[in-house]
Parts: structure tokens; sequence; C-alpha cells
């Protein structure tokens, strides 16, 4: 088997590479591409490690024709097009934690810069200014600290927040009111935030609904002389209010780690009072970088050698307990999918994805992804759970899922029905001996068969003697038949065969087949 092939466009930690190579994986660095020329060479790989440099855009997407993984070694991927790449069946991945501490740590950091001007006070020394005079700072300790996002690092600003004896107020819609009773916290809105807040800290991700949260209509409802600091993203606040906020006094300072273009080599900020900035340096630890390389080449080698899916941002991750769990369903879901995908007629407008007994129990998002993974690739061959979604969207299909905790006739059942050009259908399936799916209803009619990888589809009246026709038809063709499965719909004479067979079905058997009396229908199957 060849190598999963991966490329490192940013700087990262060594020990990325490592981990690439010592699990299977063949790697390149190349730091500092432009965007032309990772389009050049993106299409040579299955996975794109990267930080924040690198822009993945749909142009970069649309040569990217292996690429089946990107992994972002840190936290924010507003730099990584999620729905393009998951419309092309790319999975995004990033880890969540490695820099948090790192990040949170860098805010404080900002905080104390800020409250006591040290770099404009170091700048002027080292001049030989000695301004002594010049230089009055305010105490942290009984300030009230406004926290714009209570997420992973907000929290942790919180906590050591706290510890220098600030009050912390959140404002985050998401936030639970008992997590922020852990958390120490109080919950606000916006705007108490905005008129009590002594200093604002911003960490929630850059999305259409935190863009310019702090636009020249909050900064205005501020406490004057408010002291401000982003390390989250640039765009969450406007730059040029917030210059003119500097320039009147009604914000006393801010301290930003990020801006909205980046890198930031000129801006109308640097020459405002009392701002202070770092180039995107929140992340940079040494401590963090190792984390979150380590951790995003084991993420990824994982996904390209064994489809294992960790901190995945456009397909369900399964956690390490419910992955064993679900694997079966998986296989099962995937199954009755392209079953459905090869046998129904015409365009496919509804499918409801119904889990019962056992399997409701389970995680249905990635069984109804591993349905829609089986049904849509009737319409394209590089389908697989991460673009279905999305495909079967595009393509108007309207799903629905359904659970019934209670047992029917099997322990555990996962049924797919769908409307297409004949009306409604259904399909069901279940595992026996807890891991080996099994077909027990096609098309209304109660059958039991193990779905093999060439298969024989046939409805007939219901007549004597059609098995041993049908046998001997395929024994004139040379096909050896594995196993025979029948069920019978009592009410419309129709029968139901299932054959497997140690070859696809050419046409010419099913043109010979549909020739038989009493052949209603007749396709050849593969899975
Ligand atoms: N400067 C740097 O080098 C770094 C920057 N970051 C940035 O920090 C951001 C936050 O990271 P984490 O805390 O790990 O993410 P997280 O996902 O744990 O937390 C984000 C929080 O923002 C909240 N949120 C979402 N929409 C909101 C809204 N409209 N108003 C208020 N709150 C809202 C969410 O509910 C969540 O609690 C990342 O998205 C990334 O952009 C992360 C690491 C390093
Ligand atoms: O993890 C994040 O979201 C960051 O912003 C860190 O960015 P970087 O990897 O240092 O370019």
């Amino acid at each position: 088997m060849t190598k999963p092939k991966v490329l490192i466009s940013d700087k990262m930690d060594p020990k990325a590479a490592e981990i690439f190579a010592a699990n299977g994986c063949e790697v390149d660095v190349k730091p500092g591409m432009t965007p032309e020329e990772l389009k050049a060479v993106i299409g040579e790989y299955d996975g794109l490690a990267i930080r924040s440099a690198t822009k993945v855009t749909e142009d970069i997407l649309e040569a990217a024709t292996n690429l089946k993984v990107i992994g972002r070694a840190g936290i924010g991927v507003d730099n990584v097009d999620i729905p393009a790449a998951s419309a092309r069946g790319v999975v995004v991945m990033n880890t969540p934690f490695g820099n948090s501490i790192t990040t949170a740590e860098h805010a404080i950091a900002m905080l104390f810069a800020l409250a006591r001007q040290i770099p404009m006070a170091d700048r002027e020394t080292k001049a030989g200014e000695w301004p002594k005079s010049k230089y009055m700072g305010v105490e942290l300790t009984g300030k009230t600290l406004g926290l714009v996002g209570a997420g992973n690092i907000g929290s942790i600003v919180a906590a050591r927040a706290l510890g220098l004896r600030m009050k912390v107020i959140a404002f985050d819609p998401y936030l639970t009111a008992d997590r922020a009773v852990e958390m120490g916290v109080e919950k606000v809105d916006l705007d108490t935030l905005l008129a009590r807040a002594d200093f604002i800290t911003l960490h929630t991700p850059l999305t259409d609904e935190t863009r310019g949260i702090l636009s020249a209509e909050a900064l205005a409802k501020t406490k004057p002389g408010v002291r401000i600091v982003n390390c989250a993203r640039g765009g969450l606040i406007d730059e040029a209010a917030l210059k003119d906020a500097l320039d009147s006094g009604q914000v006393g300072g801010a301290a930003l780690d990020v801006f909205e273009t980046e890198p930031a080599t000129a801006s109308p900020l640097f020459d405002a009072p009392n701002f202070i900035c770092t180039p995107h340096l929140g992340a940079s630890t040494t401590e963090a970088q190792v984390n979150v390389a380590i951790q995003v080449a084991e993420q990824m080698a994982d996904y390209l050698t064994t489809g294992g899916i960790t901190n995945a941002l456009n397909v369900p991750s399964l956690s390490a307990e419910e992955a064993p769990k679900l694997k079966p369903y998986m296989a099962l879901a995937e199954q009755l999918g392209s079953l459905v995908g090869q046998i129904a007629t015409g365009n496919i407008s509804s499918v409801a994805i119904e889990v019962e007994g056992a399997a409701a129990e389970l995680n249905q998002k990635p069984i109804t992804a591993a349905v829609l993974a089986g049904i849509m690739g009737r319409y394209s061959q590089s389908v697989n759970m991460v673009n279905a979604p999305y495909l079967a969207k595009e393509r108007g299909l309207e799903v629905s899922e359904i659970r019934n905790q209670r047992e029917g006739t099997y322990h555990t059942l996962l049924r797919v029905t769908y409307v297409a050009e004949k009306g409604k259908r259904s399909v069901a399936g279940t595992l026996f001996g807890s891991d080996a799916p099994r077909l027990v209803e096609l098309a209304g009619v109660n059958i039991e068969a193990a779905l093999e990888k060439e298969m024989m589809y046939i409805v007939n009246e219901d007549t004597p003697g059609f098995i041993g026709r049908i046998g001997s038809l395929l024994g004139d063709h040379g096909i050896n038949i594995g196993n025979f499965n029948l069920g019978r719909r009592a009410a419309t004479g129709e029968a139901v065969l299932l054959l497997s067979v140690d070859q696809p079905i050419g046409q010419d058997v099913i043109d010979a087949a549909c020739k038989l009396e009493s052949v209603k229908r007749v396709k050849g199957l593969s899975f």
C-alpha cells in the first residue's frame, strides 16, 4: 500500500514531521509558500497540516484532488473554507486544547502590559528618557474584567483573573448558568458587560455572529477609559472605530495580538495612544507548539491510516468509548444506504433514518451520515461521511431522524424509509451477534440476508419452479450462487429474491432474467 502524503505548509514544531513519519506517512515540510505555489503542489497530498498563515480557500481546495484531511495545529479555523472542504469530503480537524493555557497567559500578560504601560515605559527608558513621572498605572485587583466568550481560553483567563482578585463578568450566549457558577463568573448580556467592565478581553471564534462584536456602537457603550485586550481574532473589533476611541480617550488602552489583516505591517492603530500589540503570538510558546504539533500529527495520521476521527469540525467525531460500539452500525448504515441508492427508482426526495432498541442508545449523527454516504454513492464515487450530508442537501434530499427506544422484533434495528418515484419504501437491518450486519426487510418484505459484495435482486410473481429457472439461467452464464434468500409479500403474490453471486451481474444476465416468465424487476447490486 502506498503511504499517504502529508504537506506541512506552516512553521510547525519538528515533532509533527517525526510523528507523521513514525506513523506511516510521507511528509514534506514547506512553510511560507505563496498561494500559487501551494496550489501548484497540493494535488499530490492526502493531508495538509497548517497553522494560521496558510489560507485554505476554495481555489486551493479545487486543486486539492487527493486531499482527505486538513489538520490545524491550533484552534481557530477561520483561515479554512470549511463548507468548501466539506463539499469535497475533506475532514477539517483542529487541536482544541493544546495552546489554550498559553493563549490565556498571553491575554493576562497583555492585561498587565496595558495596566502598567510596560512596552512604552521600556522603550522610552532604553532611549534614555527615564519617564518615571509619565507613567502612572492602575491596579488589576478589585477591577471588573469583562469576558466576551467563556469557552476553553476564556475560562482559563477567568480563573487567572479571579486569582488576581478581579471580579469577572462574562457575555457568552452559550454559557449555562451552572457553568458560570462553576467558573465563579457572573453571566451578563453584552450591554451590561460594556457598561460595567474596566477591562474587556475577547475569547470568541471569528464567525458571522462575532465579526465586529466591538463595533463603533459597542465601543460607545463602554465605560470611559476601558482597556481592551484581543488575543482571539482580528475582525472581532472594528479597528478604525478602535483608533477613534483611543484618540478620544473613550478607550483608555488596547492590546491586540491579532489583526483584521495579517501580517499587519502597517496600521493607523500603531500611532494611537496606549496601544500595544504583538504579532499573533498568543499560541507561541515552546510548550503549546509541541502540544499542537504532536496532537495534529497523531490525529491526521490516525485518520489517513485507520480512518479514526478525532476533533473534526465538519463530521461527527467518535469518542474512544463510542467508536467501537458504533463501528458495526456504521457498516450496516452504509450498506442499507447503498442498497437504497441502488434499488430506488428515479429521484429520491426524502429519507427517514430510524434507530430502534439498542441502536437508539447511540449517537445517531454518524449513523445518519453513513446512511447518506451509502445513498449518495449513486450520484458520485467520491462520497464519504463528510460530504454526503452536503451533497444530500444540494440535491434537495429531505433527511429526518427517528429514535425509538422500545425494542421491536429485533433487539436492535436500523430502518431507512425513502420516497422515490414509486412511492414510499423501506429497508431495515439488524446486527447478529452484536457486530454482523443483516438485512431483515427489503421493500416491505421480510427477508434475512447478509449483504455481500456482488448480489442479484429479483422481484417476481410467486410461481412454482421459478427458483429452478433462475438457477439454471445463472448456471448457463457461468455464475456461481453463494447464497439464496427469499421473501414473500403475501397480499400481492410477489416474491423477492436476493442472491449472492461470485461475480458482478452483467447487463446480458439482467436482460435474460427479465425475459423469464413472471419476472417483474431485476437488478445487479454491489456493496
Ligand atoms: N492569539 C492566538 O494565537 C490564539 C487565538 N485563539 C482564538 O481564540 C478563540 C477562542 O478559543 P477557545 O476558547 O479555545 O474556543 P472555545 O470554542 O472553547 O470558546 C469560544 C467561546 O465563544 C463563545 N461564543 C460563540 N459565539 C459567541 C458570541 N456571539 N458572543 C459571545 N460568545 C460567543 C462560545 O460559546 C464559546 O464558549 C479561537 O476561536 C481562536 O480564534 C486561539 C488560540 C490562539
Ligand atoms: O490556535 C489558534 O487559533 C491561533 O490563533 C494560533 O495561531 P498560530 O498557530 O500561532 O498561527
